[in-house]
């Protein structure tokens, strides 16, 4: 893993408290028969709706005050909305999230349900059932294809998230198919979509590729997809409001607005 104290001290704080979460609690191994996050996509897709993962996002560092509503009526109206998948924190210091929210949420709705944590060493695998787990190659330093390995023996598919493309090399060389690409730089927490527009196209065609975090309006949808999408990840402009009205909205972005409809990620070899 990089050096700590390049990271903001809200994303060091988060860190040391996932280490201190976890192996603490032994669990049982679980073993998990995930619904297929491609199919949802897909489905999506054929449906003319812009495949979009909610996400369930009771706060965060950067969002004032805390949304205290039920998280399974939000996640239900997400799905009224359109979303193709869920996404849900179970980091509960500084997210707001629970696994236990986690299991009610995946309980209520049928599609796939990404666990979203700072998930370090591979105890922490066993909280809880999900379809997806989330690796963020920056934290996981050299034990990426470990921890991948690991979860996939569990049954998990797994999102890796990258940065930069030396993150997205080490991601390929580990073996993953689904990659996200997170505009939020964890250093500072300032989001710029350009990141994703940079990284994205040296992700292979064969890779299922999510852009993630800062997407807040039609257009932003848009940008995003002309720039390689497959699918999106948005929590805060979900959250802020009437969550079945907003993923609605981001759903209907290609529907309602002029999209090219192209993909311009490059499908020329890079060495990685
Ligand atoms: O969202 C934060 O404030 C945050 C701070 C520190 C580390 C991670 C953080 N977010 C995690 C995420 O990946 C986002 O929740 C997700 O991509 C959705 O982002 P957004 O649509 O911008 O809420």
């Amino acid at each position: 893993m990089d050096d700590p104290d390049e990271l903001a001290p809200a994303v060091r704080s988060i860190l040391s408290a996932a280490r201190e979460r976890g192996g603490s609690r032994p669990s049982e191994r679980v073993s998990v028969s995930p619904r297929d996050i491609d199919v949802a996509l897909e489905r999506a897709e054929a449906d003319g709706r812009v495949p979009l993962i909610a996400e369930v996002k009771p706060t965060s560092p950067t969002t004032e005050g805390a949304r205290e509503d039920d998280p399974v009526a939000l996640a239900e109206g997400m799905v009224a909305g359109g979303a193709a998948a869920l996404s849900v924190l179970t980091e509960p210091d500084h997210f707001g999230g629970s696994v236990g929210t986690l299991e009610r949420v995946r309980d209520a709705v049928d599609v796939p349900v990404l666990r979203k944590d700072f998930v370090v060493d591979e105890a922490q695998l066993d909280a809880v059932e999900s379809d997806l787990v989330l690796l963020i190659a920056r934290f996981v330093g050299d034990d990426l294809a470990d921890l991948l390995a690991a979860a996939r023996d569990r049954g998990f598919r797994v999102l890796v998230e990258v940065h930069d493309r030396e993150e997205l090399a080490r991601a390929l060389d580990a073996g993953a198919k689904t990659v996200g690409v997170n505009n939020r730089d964890l250093a500072e927490l300032v989001v710029d979509l350009g990141t994703f527009e940079s990284v994205a196209r040296h992700v292979p065609d064969e890779v299922t590729l999510i852009a993630e975090s800062g997407i807040e309006s039609p257009a932003d949808v848009r940008r995003m997809r002309a720039a390689g999408a497959d699918a999106l990840l948005v929590g805060s402009a979900i959250m802020d409001g009437d969550v079945e009205a907003n993923t609605r909205e981001l759903v209907r972005a290609e529907a309602d607005g002029d999209a090219d409809g192209e993909d311009h990620r490059d499908t020329t070899e890079h060495p990685t």
